[in-house]
């Protein structure tokens, strides 16, 4: 049953004039998961009107189940759950072409026009001012940290990187990531934030405040706000950068390998940590098996590496049968130099903590062995190197290895230390990339399959 809450009682009309128009609409979003498969109906989760559609502008908050049929050998799914800001206008301005969802044709609201409205900055701050003052509309539940203001009145800006969500920049103090696809319960985006902010951490920005939704008994978390880290630039286009004028980024990558350490270790003290005996790594090392398999699938390409690669999985079962035991804790999940922020003072943070969107919530929550970042780290230094050709390999190598130093200063471990524990990981993380960038990008797939055939070779060791 939907949580509706819409004084001027428009909701049936509003949703049946989106039905028809967000079934072309919302496949064309950079953010829409369910990418290739049609969008069949929609179930309102929540509706709640933010400002009357009588006046100028009309505001709805919307989390709509969207139906579409199972992909194939998939198990029947009852359709993921996207949040949406629809604004309602009688004309759009030109400066909104790009928001613009379609026109209603019948009912109360005939003749008007729907659109995203996060593109528009008047409901973008209905939201900032909704957090400043803690509001609760309906099921929606806008919280701050008590110990930080937002100054009224700060414009908004909608972010147009390509994203997996959608972010709105006020003025230059803060950033707005409205998650587009949530499920219910704890978001890894905003509880490891918390957490680290909590502990005294720097590399994060801690969140100043945040958007739930109650929904019967689930609540689901649809926003985070963060301090935003003015004239910051992101360590992929960094590295380009350096990469493009034939300069190292050693010093840059010891950095990172120190900031990852920072967070690792408060993530460490701020929640709990696991030992995996056999049982545990058995169990790792056959989600990593499953995965290849379903990836071989998917990815034909593969196929020819499948024995080597199931080799590195095998060779860290077999550590396991032998009594080597690994610590494993909360960690950030999807770590990759796009992901980490410098800025103009020269200091790294970490953002995005939302693990890998595509799996499970639960498995994104669970502790991991904090190798998995470091792999993740050190595919990104492999994939910026393949941006010079031919492929920068020494460039690379010279990052990985500054990156683990890095890493060692703080943590007190290397991470070459563990040379096949890393192997594993760094294989299931080229993996996943395999996959990713034949759904995403296939122009970019021998990047990753390039890391295939070195990872797969028998007597390989992962030596960054
Ligand atoms: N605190 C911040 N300060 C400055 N820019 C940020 C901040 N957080 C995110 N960004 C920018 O927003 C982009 C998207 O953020 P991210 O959390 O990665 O969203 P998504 O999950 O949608 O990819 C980042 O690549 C970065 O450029
Ligand atoms: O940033 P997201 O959470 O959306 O992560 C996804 O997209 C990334 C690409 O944007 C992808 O990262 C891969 O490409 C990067 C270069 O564009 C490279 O630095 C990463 O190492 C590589 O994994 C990421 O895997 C995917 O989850």
């Amino acid at each position: 049953m939907a949580e509706t809450v819409t004084p001027s009682g428009t909701t049936g009309s509003l949703l049946a004039s989106l039905d028809p128009l967000l079934r072309t609409w919302l496949p064309r979003q950079r953010w829409f998961a369910g990418k290739g498969r049609a969008v069949t109906g929609f179930t309102p989760v929540s509706v709640t009107e933010l400002l009357p559609p009588d006046g100028r502008l009309g505001l709805y908050h919307l989390l709509l189940r969207v139906h579409q049929p199972a992909a194939p050998g998939a198990p029947p799914h009852p359709g993921d759950c996207y949040q949406l800001l629809i604004g309602v206008r009688e004309a759009l301005p030109p400066r909104l072409a790009p928001a613009l969802i379609g026109h209603v044709t019948e009912g109360p609201l005939a003749g008007r026009t729907v659109y995203d409205a996060l593109y528009d900055p008047r409901p973008a701050e209905v939201l900032l001012e909704a957090l400043r003052t803690r509001a609760r509309i309906g099921g929606l539940r806008f919280e701050r940290d008590p110990g930080q203001e937002i100054r009224a009145g700060l414009v908004a800006r909608l972010m147009t990187a390509e994203q997996s969500n959608s972010s709105v920049v006020y003025g230059d103090t803060f950033i707005l990531k409205l998650l587009r696809r949530v499920v219910p319960g704890v978001n890894p985006d905003l509880e490891l934030p918390l957490a680290l902010a909590r502990e005294g951490c720097p590399r994060v920005p801690a969140p100043t405040a945040w958007l739930h939704a109650e929904v019967g008994t689930q609540t689901y978390v649809l926003a985070v706000l963060q301090p935003f880290v003015s004239g910051a630039a992101d360590g992929w286009e960094l590295a380009l950068r350096e990469l493009a004028k034939g300069e190292d980024f050693a010093a840059e990558a010891r950095a990172l390998g120190r900031a990852t350490a920072e967070v690792h270790t408060a993530l460490a003290r701020a929640l709990p940590t696991v030992t995996l005996g056999h049982a545990q790594l058995e169990a790792l090392v056959d989600g990593m098996t499953e995965r290849l398999t379903a990836a071989v699938q998917a990815v034909p390409a593969l196929l020819p590496y499948e024995p080597g690669l199931r080799s590195a999985y095998r060779a860290l079962g077999t550590l396991a049968a032998e009594g080597r035991t690994w610590t494993a804790q909360r960690v950030h999940g999807d770590l990759h130099l796009g992901q980490c922020l410098r800025s103009p003072s020269g200091n790294w943070s970490l953002i995005d903590f939302e693990g890998e969107p595509a799996r499970p919530l639960a498995e994104r929550r669970m502790p991991q062995p904090p190798v998995r970042d470091i792999a993740g780290m050190l595919r990104s230094f492999d994939y910026a190197a393949h941006s010079a050709s031919p492929p920068a390999h020494d460039w690379a190598h010279a990052c990985r290895a500054a990156y683990c130093s890095g890493y060692a200063e703080v943590a007190g471990r290397d991470p070459r230390t563990d040379p096949v524990l890393l192997r594993a990981f760094e294989t299931d993380k080229a993996v996943y990339e395999v996959v990713y960038e034949a759904r995403h990008r296939p122009d970019w797939l021998p990047v990753p399959l390039s890391a295939v055939r070195r990872l797969a070779l028998p007597d390989q060791e992962a030596r960054p």
